[in-house]
């Protein structure tokens, strides 16, 4: 049976022709002798091996045919109308590229791109990084006439611009090329190598299409069931089928222990996280793995990711089963408390110091509130606030599961920031004994809790895992690493974590290293932003600018991204009021939707629940539907309305950020009380919430900021 070779299409055709197109491929793929194929070479074509083939009476395809190992093989090039496609097929050429050894599609006649443009008399962007025609041509293979357009082009939007029109190794050549990374980085980024040619040609042509950097823009099929998916998802679904090659690499290799991956916002982690979950449910069928996140809602994408992905990986439906269990952590927690039954009172004995057997509920939010209001204790603002005592009890008191005032006593706090002396230790300790009497009534534990419980119960039982992977690493507390560290194993594979610690928008700074999650050099960066254009980026990475980040290993946070994409600049705009504030985000999203965005490609995020009732009625009284997202997944056919912290993952083709610099009275008063050390990090949290916010645009962003 012949193989289909897909590469991303150069265009994009609507539904009707997709439908025919993919019958046309499925009966290819079956038999390429069936007749009404058409199957056809073009007299006097630049290569032998093109071939047309009948979609229909309208549309032609355009394909190479290669024969290796006793079998034919087509690189489907794209479908095009009759006439467009005989042309295209007698210009293309299809052929190994000499220096870096990856497949290339060229036109004989290369008329498709524009002149050099004349120099301008500054020095363009690739000579001033001492970039030369050699290092592009001869070191990496770029083809000479598109060398020669990047190394006249002024500077970074221009090189992007470039690398748009150029799909796959060339384009994340290009792309990198604008940065300052050397040659030697650059090339073995892309793992860039030339096997020596065997005099076969269409060997050659099949081992380089199988090489890593050339799997970003051609894909091997396997069965009808991916051919009918890489087809109908078109450009947006080229996540599931064409990876960059550093992605692929963290998707399939094996790890001796735990793995960290970071990278900034929109360079790929959770398509990662997917595609290994996929590879080891498929090499593994007893698996059991573990999918998961911080929220629900971040779970309830990956399960819907996976499932797209492939809808054969089969995802389990609880904890300790084989296949992919996808799930929020805290639900994790919860699932581990459960399925315990009343086995679970010497967990929460060995936490808490009392033998509940059924901690049912949820402790509710402002619970250390109450327990301060009814105390009469003497304790400073700074250290009797709700942030403070919370972080207290989930970064020194759970993780080490102190019981009673003594062991409070002598307990270290590393990083806490406030000393406390023995009579204020006291005190705080009265306030956390207060805290879990009242839980202790209502039978609750909160999250820090549940997962503290969920930790101890899987360190004595045993782990019910065998590969358990992260996402939104930077948001987790200690007592969910030491959970997740108890659910499987120590060993091969065990964890695989991803992060980004400039997105750390819930909790606390936490060290890996502390909960027995021993990376030990085992830890890799994804610097390609595959969602955010390259305007957008630097609006983003600029929020964060003289912010002290630091990573789950305690390392400086690195910054220099680079996006494969151009795009508008952002517009800021700077309100003095409410309404006005109100106004310009009707008046900004109203020509998006006159020119035709769909309404649920477009988004407003805001700081508060409130602010978000607020936009949904103004935007509705000003003729513009909209709709808020609370926890259920976004609707079509309304302009969205959420949260910044809902949109954590979400993406959207524009954006409008509303209330950025804006500080409420009661956010002010609640910062005032904090001591330098908890504010300094409120302060780094709420700059990531509009880095998270900011990367969540596509296209077009649009930030509103209050005087
Ligand atoms: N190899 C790829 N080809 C095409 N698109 C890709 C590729 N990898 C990622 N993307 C797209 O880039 C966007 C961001 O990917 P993803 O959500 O995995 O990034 P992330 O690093 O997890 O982002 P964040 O940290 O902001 O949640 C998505 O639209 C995804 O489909």
């Amino acid at each position: 049976m012949p193989t289909i070779i897909m590469t991303k299409w150069p265009v994009k055709i609507d539904g009707s022709v997709k439908a025919k197109a993919m019958t046309f491929l499925q009966k290819l793929s079956a038999d390429d002798t069936t007749a009404g194929l058409h199957l056809e070479p073009i007299a006097g074509a630049a290569d032998s091996r093109v071939r047309t083939g009948r979609v229909d009476q309208f549309w032609r395809a355009v394909m190479f045919r290669l024969d290796g190992a006793g079998e034919s093989h087509y690189v489907i090039h794209g479908v095009w109308p009759h006439d467009d496609a005989i042309a295209i097929a007698a210009r293309v050429r299809l052929k190994v590229n000499p220096i870096n050894g990856l497949p290339q599609i060229e036109q004989a006649e290369p008329a498709a791109h524009p002149a050099v443009p004349p120099p301008s008399r500054a020095k363009p962007l690739l000579g001033r990084l001492g970039r030369t025609r050699d290092d592009l041509v001869d070191r990496l293979g770029v083809p000479a006439d598109i060398a020669d357009l990047a190394l006249a082009a002024p500077d970074e939007d221009a090189i992007l611009d470039l690398a748009q029109q150029h799909d796959g190794w060339l384009g994340m050549l290009l792309v990198d090329l604008a940065t300052p990374d050397s040659i030697d980085t650059i090339a073995e980024r892309l793992q860039l190598a030339a096997p020596e040619p065997t005099g076969d040609e269409d060997a050659d042509l099949l081992r380089s299409l199988k090489q890593p950097a050339a799997q970003a823009q051609f894909a091997f099929i396997d069965g009808q069931e991916e051919l009918r998916r890489v087809i109908e998802k078109g450009d947006f679904g080229s996540w599931r089928v064409f990876l960059h090659p550093e992605q692929r690499r963290y998707a399939v290799r094996r790890y001796k222990g735990p793995f960290r991956l970071s990278g900034g916002a929109g360079t790929g982690k959770t398509v990662v996280l997917i595609h290994r979950a996929r590879v080891l449910a498929r090499e593994q069928q007893d698996a059991r793995i573990v999918l998961t996140t911080f929220t629900t809602n971040l779970a309830d994408a990956l399960r819907d990711g996976l499932a797209q992905l492939d809808p054969t990986v089969p995802q389990a439906s609880a904890l300790n089963q084989p296949g992919v269990y996808v799930t929020g952590v805290d639900a994790l927690a919860a699932a581990v408390i459960r399925a315990a039954g009343t086995g679970i009172a010497d967990a929460v004995q060995a936490v808490l110091g009392d033998a509940r057997s059924t901690p049912t509920g949820r402790t509710p939010n402002g619970r250390w509130r109450e327990v301060i209001e009814a105390s009469s204790s003497k304790l400073p603002t700074e250290i009797a606030n709700e942030t403070f005592l919370s972080a207290e009890y989930a970064l020194v008191v759970l993780p080490n599961r102190v019981k009673n005032e003594n062991e409070y006593r002598r307990i270290r706090r590393p990083s806490r920031g406030v000393a406390l002396d023995r009579a204020k230790r006291d005190s705080v300790w009265a306030l956390i004994a207060a805290y879990r009497a009242q839980c202790r009534i209502e039978g609750t534990l909160d999250f820090a809790e549940a997962a503290a419980v969920a930790a101890a119960h899987l360190a004595a039982t045993g782990g019910q895992a065998d590969h358990v992977l992260v996402d939104e690493g930077q948001d987790l507390s200690p007592t969910h690493w030491q959970m997740l560290r108890a659910l499987v194993a120590e060993g091969e594979d065990d964890l695989f974590i991803a992060e980004d610690s400039h997105q750390r928008i819930y909790g606390n700074r936490t060290v890996l290293g502390r909960y027995g999650i021993k990376i030990v050099g085992r830890s890799q960066r994804l610097t390609l932003n595959y969602r955010t254009t390259a305007q957008n980026l630097r609006y983003a990475m600029a929020v964060l600018d003289g912010g002290d980040y630091v990573d789950l290993e305690e390392q400086a946070e690195a910054t220099g991204y680079r996006s494969a994409r151009s795009g508008p600049t952002p517009a800021v705009e700077t309100v003095e009021s409410l309404v006005s504030e109100l106004d310009t985000i009707a008046d900004r999203i109203r020509p998006w939707l006159d020119h035709g965005a769909a309404p649920e490609t477009i988004a407003v995020l805001v700081h508060d629940k409130f602010q978000r009732e607020r936009v949904v009625n103004a935007l509705n009284e000003r003729g513009v539907q909209a709709r808020a997202v609370d926890r259920e997944r976004p609707a079509e056919g309304r302009v969205l309305v959420m949260t910044m912290h809902r949109a954590k993952g979400m993406e959207f083709a524009k954006v409008v950020l509303a209330d950025v610099g804006f500080q409420s009275a009661a956010e002010k008063a609640r910062l005032d009380d904090l001591d330098d050390n908890e504010r300094h990090d409120a302060e780094l949290r709420a700059r990531s919430l509009v880095y998270v916010a900011a990367t969540r645009a596509r296209d077009e962003l649009v930030v509103v900021q209050r005087r």
